[in-house]
């Protein structure tokens, strides 16, 4: 597994502000959504592309365009739904696949309560998107979900990583022949004894969306 900090003064800048508790909900929405295409700027660094011939007003030329099949970007419910719009900005032609997932906050354990994904996965570049790794329970369960479809490569986009998330997830997925590469604004100090980041931002899918019942 392949690690990448995009270390960037705005987006410094940005996580200050989100993190802050004083940011209410649409301008949290709002900086999730700028962070994620400063993000997805260096997650996308590797999608692949082929060739295309064009004329320019002045001559042919040979450029390139997203190759098929398309991208697929997959958003985890719920706090990923935060990303997902940022994301297509820089995207617009890939496809949305949707993975509901929730940790029990007891336990930590994640589980899978909702799935809308194409049955077959192979060849296919992913973008996970998942503002938080915390535990890296629920990223470990998402990337081993599709690549048992058959996803070939996978680049999870994260706001906020724990080090201890990263290095479950490096042992977890050590056995996997496919590429995954975890792009996030920052990895933090630690976890707190309830599982969440410090100092990360709190809860992200609650102040996104207010609080769950
Ligand atoms: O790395 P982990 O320890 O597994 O924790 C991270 C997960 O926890 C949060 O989701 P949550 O379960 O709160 O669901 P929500 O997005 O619906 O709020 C977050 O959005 C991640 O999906
Ligand atoms: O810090 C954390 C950990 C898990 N989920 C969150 O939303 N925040
Ligand atoms: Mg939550």
């Amino acid at each position: 597994m392949r690690t990448h900090v995009a270390d960037h003064p705005l987006i410094a800048h940005k996580l200050t502000y989100l993190r802050d508790e004083t940011t209410d909900s649409p301008t949290f929405r709002r900086l999730a959504d700028e962070l994620v295409t400063l993000l997805a700027y260096e997650a996308t660094r590797d999608v692949r592309v082929s060739p295309k011939d064009i004329r320019t007003p002045v001559g042919p030329t040979t450029g390139v365009k997203l190759a098929r099949p398309k991208p697929l970007v997959v958003p985890i419910l719920r706090a990923g739904l935060g990303m997902l719009d940022g994301m297509m900005r820089l995207l617009p032609t890939a496809e949305v696949g949707f993975l509901g997932m929730v940790r029990n906050e007891e336990t930590l354990e994640a589980s899978t309560y909702a799935e809308r994904l194409p049955d077959d996965l192979s060849g296919r570049q992913c973008y996970v998107l998942d503002p938080m790794l915390a535990t890296g329970g629920t990223l470990a369960a998402a990337v081993r979900f599709l690549v048992d479809r058959g996803a070939n490569d996978i680049t999870a986009l994260c706001l906020l990583a724990a080090p201890e998330g990263v290095a479950r997830l490096e042992q977890e997925l050590a056995d996997l022949d496919v590429p995954v590469t975890v792009v996030t604004g920052a990895i933090d100090e630690k976890l707190n004894d309830k599982g969440y980041i410090v100092p990360g931002l709190g809860d992200a899918g609650d102040r996104l969306y207010g609080v769950a019942e």
